[in-house]
């Protein structure tokens, strides 16, 4: 009907546009490249964030969690007939992104059950599965018990409720067999994380690589022929990455100097590959089902390894690069990211193959669990009609398509203690806090979770001396995020400046085609779709299919809200309102004057970062006039 919306209609437009994916048969766009397949071949999911349903506003991530369950179990099937190795691993982060995983209590209730449906073969715990006390329980005795010895976190414990004694939440190690031979010893490692609730414990690389058990399992009894690291940890070591494959990589080296070994990594929601050295590359796999990351290698003899197939695959393209140009090691490799949805997965799976379809019972069954569960939480439910899209970077911090100006608005409009309204108020927010982009059109129960999907308290120092309040946030976004500070951890920004106006592609143009639905069609006049454009240790071949590059700007790490000024401005004193998850920056910045007992709930201890937009969401005119046909054109 044109782009009319209405409860049902919206439902049925979600599952249209999930299904007009862009065509395989297109040769203008999609994948043009069969996958290289070595003898070791691995499929790898980082920072799902909840999103099995798959990216419903945007045709290129269209795909759902049942067509990865189908296609991962049709690339198994054909690793088995071509003779090697092919092992699914995921690295963390499964929560706070989506309404599938966050609308219910706790997170994970029912995306856990859908996740599962995936036949992993070894998975990592990431921070996400930490921060509340009663998800971390839940990990521990339903995710982690459900993939058993699959499931490893090194250096992750948890205190048992029952017996009062700290234990892994997972294994601390695999030792294991694959089909064709090769014996594998694997780690999973989360990066030095220190906000998860306090029945945790995270212990530190450094601290690992010196436990017995580790060291023991470094220099195992038994021969390996590759160490396998998962860790939600950025695949790429430098100083400022924040990452400690670093530390695991020198302890495996200083045993085995020559042993290949495989990391892959996430937490950084990127798309990277690094090589550390000749026989140890690092494999990231993006974020939120964007990216499904392709890593093989070559390279393991009969004589040297347990390996008892093939050398290397037949009819199919085989790894071709060594690590580096003077790599004196045997091992060869590739890697690919490739994007979310159907036509790619039909691309690597039946394309030329006269199949039907790649689809399994098991995938179907999958799909429509997804869809059974998201009308039980009534996650198409429409709040609003956004009557434009905001996005989080590919404008200009303090332009009008950029969401923070918007969720400033939001914050000083909703977030108000009656008894205290008259009072000026600041309410800051980290920008970390938004999660994802605002579309134009119908603006559902899910997209509550997917732009702001935390529940972190507003609290308040009250009556704060204006020039002391109105200094705070310039203050910590020139400190930075404390988190990122004690991490050493630098957001890895794209090295891109784009001027709107002379950019080939305008930013606004870019944003218009990335989130159309049309972006596919108009493709006949840009060539490619908007989308990653990655440059990695291996060069700009990585992405599956080639997008063109979407425009990046740099937030800071806090944003802030401002209510109940005269036209004065602020003389006096002010409400000084924050997050809960930021405190400890905020009473840094404030300084030894103030401590935790000057802090109490603003509104009250439930008030949330889920509650303030859809609260604005429903008392702004700019959401409700295009109520109730809204439309996103
Ligand atoms: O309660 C919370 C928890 C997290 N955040 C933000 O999320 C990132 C971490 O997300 P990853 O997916 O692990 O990268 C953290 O740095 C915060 O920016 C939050 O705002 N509130
Ligand atoms: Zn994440
Ligand atoms: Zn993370």
């Amino acid at each position: 009907c044109g782009g009319c919306y209405g409860p049902t209609t919206h439902v049925e437009h979600v599952r249209h546009v999930k299904r007009m994916q862009p065509s395989a048969s297109n040769a203008s766009y999609g994948p043009t490249r069969e996958l290289e397949w070595g003898q070791l071949n691995f499929l790898h999911t980082t920072d799902t964030h909840g999103w099995l349903e798959g990216h419903l506003k945007e045709g290129n991530y269209g795909a759902d969690w049942g067509d990865f369950v189908s296609f991962s179990k049709y690339m198994k099937q054909k690793a088995r007939e071509i003779g090697v190795d092919l092992l699914l691993v995921d690295t963390g982060d499964l929560h706070d992104g989506a309404g599938l995983s966050d609308a219910t209590t706790p997170d994970g209730a029912v995306s856990n059950n859908v996740f599962e449906k995936v036949d992993y073969d070894l998975l990592t715990i990431g921070n996400h599965e930490l921060y509340v006390a009663e998800v971390a329980y839940q990990t521990f005795s339903q995710f982690s018990k459900f993939w058993g010895d699959k499931y490893l976190t090194s250096n992750v414990q948890i205190l048992n409720n029952e017996t009062n004694e700290w234990e892994f939440i997972g294994q601390k190690y695999k030792y294991f067999t694959t089909e064709h031979g090769l014996r594998i010893m694997a780690f999973g490692v989360l990066f030095d994380f220190k906000g998860n609730a306090n029945i945790s414990k995270v212990i530190h690389a450094d601290t690992l690589v010196a436990q017995d058990w580790f060291q023991d399992a470094v220099n195992y009894t038994e021969p390996v022929d590759l160490f396998l690291v998962l860790g939600h940890n950025p695949a790429r070591v430098d100083q400022s990455s924040g990452s400690t494959f670093g530390i695991i990589h020198d302890a495996i080296r200083k045993a085995h100097p020559r042993t290949p070994v495989q990391f892959f990594g996430g937490h950084s929601h990127i798309r990277d590959f690094a090589v550390l050295d000749d026989s140890t590359t690092s494999l990231e796999s993006g974020r939120y089902c964007e990216t499904l990351g392709w890593l093989s290698m070559s390279g393991f003899t009969k004589c040297s390894s347990g390996w008892r197939s093939t050398s290397n695959p037949k009819g199919v393209p085989n790894p071709s690069r060594k690590a580096t140009v003077n790599s004196t090691s045997p091992y060869k490799y590739a890697r690919r990211y490739l994007d979310w949805n159907r036509a790619t997965f039909d691309f690597h799976a039946v394309s030329g193959k006269h199949e039907a379809s790649f689809d399994t019972p098991l995938g179907e069954e999958t799909t429509s669990a997804i869809t059974t569960y998201r009308e039980q939480l009534n996650l198409n439910k429409i709040y609003g009609c956004a009557p434009q899209s905001y996005c989080m970077t590919c404008t200009d911090f303090n332009s009008t398509g950029n969401i923070y100006p918007l969720l400033a608005n939001a914050l000083a409009t909703v977030v108000v203690n009656e008894t205290r309204k008259e009072i000026p108020r600041y309410i800051i927010a980290n920008t970390g806090s938004i999660r994802f982009d605002l579309y134009k059109g119908p603006f559902t129960y899910d997209d509550f979770f997917i732009v702001s999907p935390f529940t972190d308290v507003f609290m308040y120092v009250p009556d704060v001396p204006c020039s002391l309040a109105s200094s705070v946030l310039g203050r910590l976004n020139k400190a930075g995020a404390n988190e990122k500070r004690n991490l050493g951890y630098m957001p890895i920004e794209r090295d891109i400046c784009v001027d709107p106006i002379t950019a080939p592609l305008g930013a606004r143009d870019v944003f218009d085609h990335v989130h159309s639905d049309a972006a596919v069609t108009r493709r006949q006049v840009v060539d490619l779709v908007a989308g990653y454009t990655t440059k990695d240790d291996f060069g700009t071949d990585g992405d599956d299919t080639a997008h063109s590059e979407i425009p990046h700007y740099s937030v800071p790490d806090f944003f802030q809200g401002e209510g109940g000024f005269d036209e004065g401005g602020c003389s006096g004193t002010a409400d000084l309102i924050f997050l809960d998850f930021i405190q400890s920056d905020v009473l840094a910045i404030l300084g030894s004057g103030y401590s935790a007992s000057d802090v109490g709930y603003y509104i009250n201890s439930t008030f949330t970062t889920r509650d303030y937009l859809p609260l604005f969401v429903e008392q702004s005119d700019l959401f409700q006039s295009g109520m109730p046909n809204c439309t996103t054109s």
